[in-house]
């Protein structure tokens, strides 16, 4: 099973303050930081890019930059995201009509890649070719746009059909996660955990995320004692 990997999602954090809040959330536990890119097209929001991540890559060295494009041109990005640090990129199969060549792009530029599927694309659009050439899948429990949003529980079953599909693959979840949504999640699959108002908005960030890390490992160990 793949290990568990907890993501804060930095949309929550304090953007001025942003490469002391990436030591903060790694202080507390976190493996990965998750970095959402919006475009303004593809998402009606506009965030951060490459010369941004340049500098909290600088700033804390060793940090492992979970970019989750939400942009309309994927392609386009790959380039200065990699100049710029970022350690995997995830691209929206919405957004691609060739992901086979962009995840080798993304791989010629030394990231790993990521896939992922908005709330209404179903887990067959991620193909089995593609889902084997990626490095991780993203199913997405919000519409993707903005953070703090409620959980889409309808969601779920994708991850347990992907994680049917691809036992050893990373599996993450992002949108409305937190201790009250964490155990479905895990139950259906999911190893990487984004949480961005969930760590953010509590007093003890690290309960937070240790609590998100446990459920998996839990829902992990049932499985496998199911075998
Ligand atoms: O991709 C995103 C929004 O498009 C965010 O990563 C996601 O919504 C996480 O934030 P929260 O945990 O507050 O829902």
């Amino acid at each position: 099973m793949p290990r568990a990997i907890i993501s804060p999602s930095m949309l929550a954090s304090n953007f001025g303050q942003l490469s002391a809040e990436c030591k903060r959330m790694i202080k507390n536990g976190a493996e990965w930081l998750h970095m959402d890119v919006m475009d303004g097209h593809f998402v009606p929001n506009i965030t951060m890019g490459a010369p941004i991540l340049a500098c909290v890559s600088k700033d804390v060295p060793g940090i492992y930059m979970d970019c989750h494009m939400m942009v309309s041109e994927p392609s386009r990005w790959v380039k200065d995201i990699a100049d710029a640090g970022g350690a995997l990129y995830t691209f929206h199969i919405e957004a691609t009509s060739d992901p086979l060549s962009l995840i080798e792009l993304i791989h010629e530029h030394k990231m790993k890649a990521g896939v992922a599927i908005s709330p209404d694309t179903p887990s067959s659009a991620i193909t089995d070719d593609v889902a084997e050439l990626a490095d991780m899948l993203l199913v997405m429990t919000v519409y993707p746009g903005r953070g703090g949003q409620k959980f889409l529980e309808r969601c779920v079953p994708k991850v347990a059909e992907l994680r049917a599909r691809f036992p050893e693959k990373d599996i993450e979840v992002d949108g409305g996660v937190g201790p009250k949504t964490i155990d479905v999640c895990a139950e259906a699959g999911s190893n990487v955990i984004v949480a961005g108002t969930a760590i953010f908005g509590a007093p003890q960030p690290g309960e937070v995320i240790q609590l998100l890390k446990t459920a998996v490992n839990t829902a992990q160990a049932k499985a496998a004692a199911k075998q």
